[in-house]
């Protein structure tokens, strides 16, 4: 309850009070007759009282000192009426015009004025500023790989920034290269980089899986359609992965038969089940990918012709690890800094190490460096791994150490003395692993005459 004064307030009283606002008022009578205004009115309009005051709302708008008027909308609907505005003086407010009724009848009318102009400006310079943080977001991304991949060397960065510029047409898309080479990545960075980022990402092994069964998982069958089918059916991926993107890697492994069913999926977007005849409509962006010469099989006829016209359309191409050597010092620290984090170690690999992976040239691609890493990273127990205590295979250290050493001006080693090195290096790692001279001696291809004389040589001696 309100404890009502005894006394009225003098209108001077009023007059301070409302001049104590930092919003503006605006007070009218039930005819639109104007009967105060506030100093904070004046302040952010630009309009004097003397413009208002004792004046009707009709004529001042008709003189065009206001523009619109929120009173006459207050009296003809006879509620509260807020509206956004831009005044006279340049400056955004948000007027509130409130009906003040005595005897069910509207007897005043007050409009509050509230400058929104420095919320509004900053606003505007909020969602500048959080749209050049995503714009620059991006660019580091391209430029620096992300969190999930690395790409340094020119050509890696080609194929990723193809990725991104198809992800946004949905299109379907063929990437080619050799096992390893990161075609799951490149299809992965299409569909974030797609509208259908937030939906499913379903990725199948088309070399994988038994015929039979690659059809009833990619197409889906009803209930009862063969002898120990599920009893409710099943949703194959190209249903599951409707609005998302389904992967379907080494392509060229798929039964030609599943090639015509493929095709009519891609061409018609709808599937049949297994054992029902109604056709459903699919939204999914395929993207294949195989490391097979789909041209050449397309000539034996063990791909069909029409299957690959409708996925050359756009082709990535990952290129192999030995072409694009950048990206090794890269693609090192990565994975040891993942690896780091999943075995909960804190190891190094020394720059003389990753000098002798710049020299190999992994056939097997990202996947061999990623394992390889694995490997020495869970084997070793030093904190800093050398050439030494990584315990490579010979493949990597051999050519790796020798081509290190002829690197050295002339002046520094000759060539006898890096060959003797090398040869020391490999009898090193030689005795570690083998028990007797003849496996050595097998494992070097040399005679075990040699091996006994260069072991004496470099005072080495076998474990037993
Ligand atoms: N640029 C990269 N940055 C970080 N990791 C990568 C990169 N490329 C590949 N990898 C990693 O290497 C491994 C092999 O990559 P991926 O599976 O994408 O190769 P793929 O070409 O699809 O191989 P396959 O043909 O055998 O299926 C994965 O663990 C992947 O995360």
């Amino acid at each position: 309850m309100i404890h009502s004064p005894s006394t009225h307030l003098t209108t001077e009283a009023w007059e301070h009070i409302i001049n104590t606002f930092q919003n503006g008022i605006y007070i009218t009578n039930a005819e639109g007759l104007t009967l105060a205004v506030n100093s904070a009115y004046e302040k952010i309009t630009g309009i004097s009282a003397q413009q208002v005051i004792g004046r009707y709302i009709d004529d001042i708008v008709r003189e065009g000192i206001l523009s619109t008027s929120i009173t006459k909308d207050v009296v003809a609907t006879g509620q509260e009426v807020i509206r956004e505005q831009r005044v006279q003086s340049g400056k955004y407010v948000v007027l509130r015009g409130v009906p003040i009724y005595k005897e069910n009848q509207i007897d005043l009318v007050v409009t509050s004025v509230q400058d929104i102009t420095v919320i509004n400006r900053l606003q505007t310079e909020l969602s500048h500023s959080r749209a050049l943080a995503t714009q620059y977001k991006e660019r580091l991304t391209e430029l620096e790989g992300s969190d999930t991949f690395v790409a340094e060397s020119t050509e890696f960065r080609a194929a990723i920034a193809l990725a991104q510029r198809v992800a946004k047409v949905g299109s379907t898309v063929l990437i080619l290269g050799e096992s390893g080479t990161g075609k799951e990545v490149l299809a992965r960075e299409i569909h974030e980089k797609s509208p259908r980022h937030d939906q499913l990402f379903l990725k199948i092994n088309c070399g994988a899986i038994p015929e039979n069964l690659l059809e009833a998982e990619l197409f889906g069958y009803e209930g009862g359609a063969f002898t120990g089918a599920k009893r409710n059916g099943h949703v194959g991926l190209f249903e599951e992965a409707s609005n998302g993107t389904l992967f379907l890697d080494e392509i060229g492994d798929m039964p030609l038969h599943l090639q015509v069913k493929l095709l009519r999926v891609l061409q018609e977007r709808t599937v049949t089940r297994i054992g029902s005849t109604k056709a459903i409509s699919v939204n999914t962006r395929v993207i294949a990918a195989t490391n097979q010469d789909l041209e050449q099989m397309v000539k034996e006829k063990k791909f069909r012709e029409d299957l690959y016209y409708r996925l050359n359309i756009v082709v990535i191409k990952s290129p192999p690890l030995r072409e694009r050597k950048k990206d090794i010092p890269g693609l090192i620290h990565f994975f040891v800094r993942k690896l780091n984090e999943k075995y909960e170690l804190n190891k190094q690999l020394a720059p003389e190490l990753i000098g002798a992976f710049m020299e190999y040239d992994w056939p097997g691609n990202v996947r061999e460096l990623e394992n390889m890493i694995e490997r020495i990273l869970v084997t070793s127990s030093e904190d800093v791994i050398s050439l030494e205590n990584a315990h490579l295979p010979w493949i990597i250290v051999g050519p790796s150490l020798s081509a290190q050493e002829v690197a050295r001006p002339f002046e520094e080693i000759t060539l006898k003395e890096a060959f003797d090195r090398v040869e020391r290096q490999m009898l090193q790692e030689a005795v570690k692993r083998f028990h007797t001279t003849y496996q050595v001696a097998e494992a070097l291809q040399i005679s075990q005459p040699s091996v006994s004389r260069k072991l004496k040589k470099y005072g080495l001696t076998l474990k037993k």
